[in-house]
């Protein structure tokens, strides 16, 4: 759904009905919720709904006072807000805080009781799965509609539909009613429309980004790059989502704004109030001065043989991946192996692997660099390295035809459950300038299917944990 440029303020005459105002925004501010209220009135039984349609009535009728059969909820209360144009919002509560109805009345399809919601520029939204696109007709015949919905021209949903369908890769799905889609390729299709909107402000809604890892990566990049010059709000149960996307965070409680400021403080407010008491360290833990090479977790045989342990699933290289580079060189394959060279299917977080990568070389390269990096679902780097400083005084330089094998051996941390993908590139020159020869978006898939770590991006061995008592003397 989209407007451009919505003004809307509402407040309740006498009959409780919504009157429209107009107002003006600034032309640096993108959104303006101003004392905003929402009530529903929630019926105990269906019958209630009924007499509530006749019973009031009759009873002014006859000169008497209407008495209600419904109960007021109110899901929003007072909530007032300024988004300024190019800010990255995330919006952050419990389930029922109230996260879905101010997005549903920043977006225009929810009214709300009372207070203003002023919209500067055009806004494209993926809230509901299920809302905009109907469902009997085709994938082709929905993007028509929501793309001039979303404010296009036919011409110019015309000249981008090959772009949306590529970027949707449902393939010929796109001729069949998005009845029959799964809810993924349902998203990717809306996703991929929201994306060639030219829209000013994106609202995500981030439980929908229910697409596989290649898509969710597609649409991280989509939505950094977005970030660069648009407005984003996003919702999320994710701290951490939210910390990684957002320089401000508005923390919602039962309807109420509790808290505005960076995401930081925000999500620690946030994850403090979802703990009963303020959480405070229980237990002294003592880490020695690391001076020894990296060893395995001196918990791992027991973590290991447990449930816990962290099996990761490695996924074939796809050379197709997307990417980017000067063509001298391709990115031909990539595996992990265990130390010695054999590829390995499944791996065991904070155990040592090579990531091994062959590069096909149709250019001669005078100082080649091949690097890699570990992102999470956020397309968050976690960690990374190439082979410029061990390179850096003696070039291998290669020839056109020949092949280049890089490898890394390296502790794999303990991932968190989720899909990760690698980054896979070449280049040719310094570590500050150089030329990309090849590089591979997602290249490489690992899934977590079980892990023993929670919190944190990754879990590292630990080499001791203590806990010391000083008992008090009588
Ligand atoms: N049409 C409705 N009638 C009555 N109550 C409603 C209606 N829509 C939402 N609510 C209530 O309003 C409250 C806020 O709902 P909302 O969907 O905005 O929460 P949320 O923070 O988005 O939750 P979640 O994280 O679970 O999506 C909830 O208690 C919900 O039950």
């Amino acid at each position: 759904m989209s407007s451009e440029s919505r003004n809307v303020t509402v407040s309740e005459n006498s009959a409780g009905q919504a009157l429209l105002a107009d107002d003006n925004l600034s032309s640096e501010v993108a959104i303006r919720v101003d004392a905003v209220s929402k009530c529903y009135q929630v019926y105990a039984r269906p019958e209630d709904r009924l007499k509530q349609s006749v019973f009031p009535r009759l009873r002014r009728l006859i000169g008497k006072a209407p008495r209600a059969y419904f109960k007021e909820f109110w899901a929003l209360k007072n909530v007032s807000l300024e988004i300024r144009k190019g800010e990255t919002v995330g919006i952050i509560g419990r389930n029922g805080s109230g996260k879905s109805t101010l997005l549903q009345t920043i977006c225009g399809t929810l009214t709300p009781t009372s207070g203003s919601v002023d919209v500067n520029g055009r806004v494209a939204a993926l809230l509901e799965l299920g809302a905009g696109f109907n469902p009997e007709f085709t994938g082709r015949e929905n993007v028509y509609m929501s793309g001039v919905v979303l404010g296009l021209t036919h011409e110019q949903v015309e000249q981008r539909f090959d772009d949306i369908v590529a970027f949707a890769d449902i393939g010929d799905f796109v001729e069949q009613p998005v009845k029959t889609y799964s809810s993924g390729m349902y998203v990717r299709l809306a996703f991929a429309v929201i994306a060639h909107a030219d829209a000013d402000i994106l609202v995500i809604d981030e439980a929908l980004s229910v697409g596989d890892v290649f898509f969710g990566q597609k649409c991280m990049r989509f939505l950094r790059k977005f970030k660069e010059t648009g407005t984003v709000i996003f919702v999320s149960h994710d701290a951490t989502a939210i910390v990684n996307l957002c320089e401000r965070a508005v923390l919602l409680e039962s309807g109420q704004l509790r808290m505005v400021g960076d995401a930081k403080s925000v999500c620690e407010a946030y994850h403090a109030s979802t703990y009963n008491q303020a959480v405070k360290p229980a237990v002294s833990q003592r880490l020695e001065a690391v001076n020894e090479p990296a060893r395995p977790d001196f918990r791992a045989e027991r973590i290991n043989a447990t449930a816990l342990r962290n099996d990761i699933e490695v996924f074939r290289f796809d050379p197709e991946r997307a990417g980017f580079g000067n063509g001298a060189a391709t990115i031909t394959s990539a595996k992990l192996t265990d130390t010695s060279g054999n590829p390995m299917p499944w791996i065991v977080g904070g155990e040592v692997v090579r990531l091994v990568v062959d590069v096909s070389v149709h250019r001669a390269l005078e100082q080649p660099i091949v690097g890699f990096f570990l992102k999470d679902r956020l397309g968050q780097p976690l960690f990374g390295d190439n082979t410029y400083l061990s390179y850096q005084h003696e070039p291998v330089s290669i020839g056109a035809g020949e092949v280049l094998t890089a490898s890394f051996e390296f502790a794999m941390p303990i991932l968190p459950q989720g899909h990760y993908s690698f980054d896979i590139a070449v280049a040719d020159g310094t570590y500050h300038e150089h030329e990309q020869a090849d590089w591979v978006h997602d290249g490489l898939v690992v899934e977590s299917h079980t892990s023993s770590v929670s919190t944190g991006l990754v879990g590292i061995p630990f080499r001791d944990i203590k806990l010391d008592v000083r008992r008090s003397v009588p």
